[in-house]
């Protein structure tokens, strides 16, 4: 008898939820099915496996994440319009501005404030900074005035840093080997300095990796245009601006979808959910590639295009604008093939962009189809080339990808 009833209260209960769930999915528009799922589950889900676990909504991850870089772009705009931006070229012969020390510092004090037993992968560090006093006390001067006009918010990321010695302090906090355990940041200040230096494209980038895998990511481009489907022509190349109508931030948390929303700390909590194009014919596809040549091989890309039957020229633009833009609908593939074939990919220039392209309906995988694995410390060790596309056509890319390299 009772377990008759047991069952029976059950069957009742489950068919409601059902219905609900039903209702619920048909009745929302707005927003991705994944993101629908989530938002679902969360309500269904007895209310103690949220509370003893919070952090699997990451909600506060990507709260913390989307303004740390908010606030990083207050400096590295300002840097953007200066001449003089202290550029210093690395053992690698890579630059590195006042700018790019200037965020990671930033973005690294909001992290260690609200998330102090996490890791950081970050790609800068502060020995050159310590030798040079001249350019650190520049730098030092920036970070200082870089505040979030909204005092709630700027206090949300534990206020500004103490002094300069915290500063470089903090610069070199991003010194994580990286790995397949626990909570690790994955951290580029300034993603595209050549292109920051030209007057191009680039983006403050900021994943969090749990044993591995990106779990909340964040990309903050101030000279892509804040319309989600803005031809892509006008902003790439060089000559841009991050003036009025310019500014967007892309954010993905796993399992919950990608949105975007306008850089600016008015449009706090404005976040529109973005999604890839479905692209019908490949031939009709835009695809996007890196501006240096060096950095991926702009023969390879051609030659995969016109394997597709793709006649458009490529869209060329630094950083991972160019994930951003694929993800938001605005351009359809991204293509990264080595140039030097003992390159390692570093895990900060891909991280953010990778989840986001997936979270709003692409795949990403490396030229041989595996998908990029962050878990093996700083680079990309696994894995050579990028090629990402929607869900939907991401095989056949993948095809043209290979007959393309396997010919060489
Ligand atoms: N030989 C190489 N192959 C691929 N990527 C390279 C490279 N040399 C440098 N890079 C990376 O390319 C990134 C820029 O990518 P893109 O060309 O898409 O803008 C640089 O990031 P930073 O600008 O943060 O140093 C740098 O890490
Ligand atoms: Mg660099
Ligand atoms: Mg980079
Ligand atoms: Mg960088």
């Amino acid at each position: 008898m009772f377990t008759l009833s047991k069952n029976s209260y059950l069957s009742t209960t489950l068919l409601v939820s059902l219905l609900v769930l039903a209702i619920s999915l048909l009745s929302t528009t707005s927003s991705s099915l994944p993101h629908r799922l989530s938002l679902l589950a969360r309500q269904f889900l007895p209310i103690r496996s949220i509370s003893t676990s919070p952090t699997m909504s990451y909600a506060k991850e990507l709260r913390v994440a989307e303004l740390a870089v908010q606030r990083a772009t207050l400096l590295t705009k300002r840097v953007f319009h200066e001449k003089a931006k202290g550029t210093l070229s690395k053992d690698d012969a890579s630059p590195v501005t006042i700018g790019d020390f200037g965020a990671q510092a930033l973005i690294i004090q909001a992290i260690r404030k609200n998330f102090p037993q996490d890791e950081i992968v970050g790609e800068e560090e502060a020995a050159t900074l310590r030798e040079n006093r001249e350019l650190s006390s520049k730098i030092w001067t920036l970070v200082k005035e870089a505040r979030l006009s909204d005092a709630t918010a700027e206090e949300e990321l534990g206020g500004p840093i103490p002094s300069e010695e915290d500063m470089l302090s903090a610069i070199d906090a991003g010194n994580s080997a990286g790995g397949a355990k626990g909570r690790i940041w994955a951290l580029d200040p300034i993603d595209g300095t050549k292109g920051f230096l030209r007057g191009g494209q680039y983006a403050v980038c900021l994943a969090l990796m749990v044993d591995g895998d990106v779990k909340v990511g964040v990309l903050g481009c101030p000279n892509l245009p804040v319309d989600d489907s803005a031809s892509l022509d006008a902003h790439s190349g060089e000559n841009q601006t991050d003036a009025e109508g310019k500014g967007v931030l892309l954010g993905a948390v796993q399992g919950q979808g990608a949105t975007s929303r306008p850089l600016g700390i008015g449009a706090l909590g404005k976040s529109q959910p973005i999604h890839m194009k479905e692209v019908s014919s490949i031939a009709d596809a835009t695809f996007c590639e890196s501006v240096e040549a060096a950095h991926s091989s702009h023969s390879d890309q051609s030659q995969i295009a016109q394997e597709l039957g793709i006649t458009k020229p490529s869209v060329r633009m630094d950083s991972q604008a160019k994930y951003g833009s694929i993800a938001r609908g605005a351009g359809d593939l991204y293509l990264r093939l080595p140039v030097r074939k003992d390159y390692q990919e570093k895990i900060w220039d891909h991280a953010a962009g990778d989840l986001i392209v997936r979270e709003a309906g692409g795949e990403v995988t490396d030229a041989q189809g595996k998908r990029l694995d962050f878990g093996k410390g700083r680079t990309l060790r696994n894995n050579k080339g990028v090629v990402a596309a929607p869900r939907g056509v991401h095989a056949q890319v993948l095809e043209a990808v290979k007959s393309v390299l396997g010919s060489k």
